[in-house]
């Protein structure tokens, strides 16, 4: 029996034509077949052709199909963890790697952001000044401006001009809130000078805010101003400085972070906060971090928005106690002045631009690609009202620039600083070292601006890309940035469905840091107990799962700063042979956090974790952790983060496309 080509369809097909152990006839076929009668041959070479046109049909078909399904499907990542973590840093990554020119055409918008940035800073310390103060009267009746009009170029000049006239004429009350620190009316007459002259920052931070649309600090609301604020704090310093006594130590069930003391105070706002640390904020999260699996967190009732830098005090009296009740109040106090809350969706990089605007030089026309990227109908939407409100905040803050920087550098500011334990460099969207800068009249953003200006993400932001370059131009990408405070993760749970990748956020240098929402919990704890969430979740059981182990920059510069992990991590034992070093503390964080995705995910997958540190454009791969060392010295490749990117996009890529099966 000679063989035949089999043409039906797979599905009602029988079994191929495979030669059995036991059949002796040939195989493969002869391709000659010298019995055939002409018209055999004839028949055979009809049947061949329509084979071949039938098999080229399908294979059409079936391009055609992939390449619409191709064209159609949007890859879709999501961005998760804590507040502060680095999610909205790492999208700006994202976006400078895969559509770097819509990133640069966004620069002009960043700097209204960096400018606000600047001046939350300048008006903290301003607030930190007059709050070292005695007298309730000063601040007010010297505020020149109403909070919530911008004032103009010449009325801020002429005040200037006064105000160097006043110098050293104006009487402040003659001691310090601080006991210790220096008497207010022996600020030198400079220092008087600048605190006078910079008040009307005040009104263009309101100005800024406004134009991005974001929530005003709470001076601007009903509650505290951020000057009494600010006196709070250095009230509570003095509070939290008197040593609590504890003897007893119970070492936490948990694997992360030792609590801050075991003994149990009968009364006092410390001895709640250590209830809570040891008892019943650890119990609530745990449980529900292993009993829920398609919910995360029930929203905490309490908001509190940006960290600021706080550090250690060197005082060996003061208990780790005394200083996390230190830190809370500190914190609590103060948070709410940083935030700079803006809803991405409500077009907030339309109003911080000016239009026609490229570093204060109008231009003359745009090129194809700069069209293209932002179509002049969006900038003229702004009001010229807009404009001229937006271009006189920035005068205003180049006129300033000098003054902002001498009040920074002024000897009598960096020993208050220093007294108080503040610690601004360490604060997110930190750009006072770089004030005549960011400040100058054809100042733009630089990239590595941008990845430093902090703005709070509110909700969940949408993000489109369409990638630039590359076999996959022109497809588009859709990422969702999420707001990291508890009361916000409720709202994460809905995106859970159909993403292609969770790219998840552990910020490691936060081991000796306290969430903001509950200063009572340490933020690393919180991390990781959301990652075992996360990991639980069947809706995402199937889908991709990124770590990026992040801020390593900021643990390298904590720990050679003095930190000890192991005060903070109670399984991390220096003394038992683990270093205190960056490197060590990374490995041990890797096989943590991995060893939890492999205990809490429903089904095995696979993990790739990576360690950045996505502010410095730095980030390496953890190919193999035995091969960490090596990798840690690629950390000043300032490219590695784009090739960490690169290969991430590939490999979701590849995960889609594969979903969809096209690969
Ligand atoms: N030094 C350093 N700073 C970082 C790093 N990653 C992020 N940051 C900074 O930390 C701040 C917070 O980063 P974001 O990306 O805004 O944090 P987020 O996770 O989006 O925070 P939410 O929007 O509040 O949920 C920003 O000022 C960043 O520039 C890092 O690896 N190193
Ligand atoms: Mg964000």
């Amino acid at each position: 029996m000679s063989p035949t080509v089999d043409l039906q369809p797979t599905a009602s097909r029988t079994m191929p034509n495979l030669r059995s152990r036991h059949d002796q006839s040939l195989w493969p076929p002869a391709l000659d077949h010298p019995d055939e009668s002409v018209e055999e041959k004839a028949r055979r070479a009809a049947l061949d052709h329509e084979a071949r046109l039938t098999s080229e049909r399908i294979d059409k078909d079936l391009s055609l199909e992939q390449s619409k399904i191709k064209k159609n499907s949007t890859v879709k990542i999501l961005l998760l963890g804590q507040s502060e973590s680095g999610k909205s840093t790492t999208l700006r990554n994202f976006q400078l790697s895969l559509a770097p020119r819509a990133f640069q055409a966004d620069a002009e918008s960043w700097r209204t952001v960096i400018h606000l940035n600047l001046l939350i800073s300048v008006n903290y310390l301003l607030d930190i000044l007059k709050s070292s103060l005695r007298s309730d009267s000063v601040p007010e009746l010297l505020m020149p401006y109403p909070t919530n009009s911008t004032p103009s170029k010449q009325l801020i000049e002429r005040e200037k001009a006064q105000l160097r006239c006043l110098d050293g004429t104006l009487g402040y009350p003659s001691s310090s809130a601080l006991g210790s620190g220096r008497s207010s009316s022996s600020y030198s007459t400079e220092l008087r000078r600048l605190m006078l002259s910079l008040m009307p920052l005040k009104s263009i931070e309101t100005t800024l805010r406004q134009r991005l649309g974001a929530e005003q600090p709470p001076q601007h609301k009903s509650g505290p101003s951020s000057t009494s604020l600010a006196r709070e704090a250095i009230t509570n310093r003095t509070r939290a400085l008197t040593p609590i006594s504890f003897s007893a130590y119970k070492p936490p069930t948990e694997p992360f972070v030792r609590p801050a003391s075991a003994q149990s105070h009968s009364s006092g706002s410390s001895g709640s906060i250590r209830s809570r640390v040891l008892g019943l904020r650890r119990h609530s999260i745990s449980s529900s971090a292993t009993s829920t699996t398609s919910s995360i967190y029930t929203p905490a009732p309490v908001d509190f928005s940006n960290a600021y830098g706080i550090c250690e005090p060197s005082s060996s009296a003061m208990t780790r106690e005394g200083r996390l009740a230190r830190r809370s109040s500190k914190l609590h106090s103060l948070v709410d002045s940083f935030a700079v809350k803006v809803r991405g969706s409500t077009g907030w990089k339309r109003r911080a631009r000016i239009p026609d605007y490229d570093g204060n030089r109008a231009l003359p026309g745009r090129s194809a690609d700069s069209e293209h990227i932002s179509p002049r109908s969006s900038f003229d939407e702004m009001s010229e009202q807009d404009k001229r409100e937006l271009l006189a905040a920035r005068q205003i803050i180049q006129v300033f620039g000098e003054d902002i920087d001498r009040l920074w550098r002024h000897d009598d500011v960096q020993s208050l600083l220093k007294r108080l334990d503040i610690r601004l460099e360490g604060q997110s969207g930190f750009f006072l070292n770089d004030i005549m800068r960011v400040t100058a009249h054809d100042y733009v953003p630089t990239t590595a601006d941008i990845l430093r200006a902090r703005l709070s993400t509110t909700g969940v932001e949408e993000h489109k890309l369409v990638l630039e370059s590359g076999p996959e131009a022109g497809k588009e990408w859709t990422i969702y940035d999420v707001g990291g405070f508890r009361s916000q993760r409720a709202a994460w749970a809905p995106f859970f469905d159909s993403m292609n990748a969770i790219i998840f956020l552990a910020p490691i240098s936060s081991f000796d840091e306290w969430l903001l929402e509950d200063p009572s919990v340490n933020r690393l704890e919180d991390t990781f107990h959301l990652w075992r969430t996360i990991c639980a979740n069947r809706l995402l059981s199937s889908v991709e799962f990124i770590l990026f182990l992040n801020k390593y920059d900021v643990l390298r510069a904590k720990l050679k700063n003095g930190a000890r992990f192991s005060d903070y991590v109670v399984n991390y034992n220096d003394d038992g042979g683990k270093l205190n070093d960056a490197d060590s503390i990374s490995k041990y964080m890797l096989a943590t956090f991995n060893a939890a995705h492999k205990q809490m995910s429903p089904k095995p997958r696979k993990l790739r974790a990576y360690l950045t540190s996505v502010i410095v454009s730095l980030a390496i791969a953890f190919a193999e952790e035995k091969k960490l060392k090596d990798l840690l010295l690629c950390l000043q490749d300032s490219r590695a983060t784009s090739k960490v990117v690169h290969h991430i996009s590939e490999q979701v890529l590849i995960g889609h496309l594969s979903g969809v099966s096209v690969l």
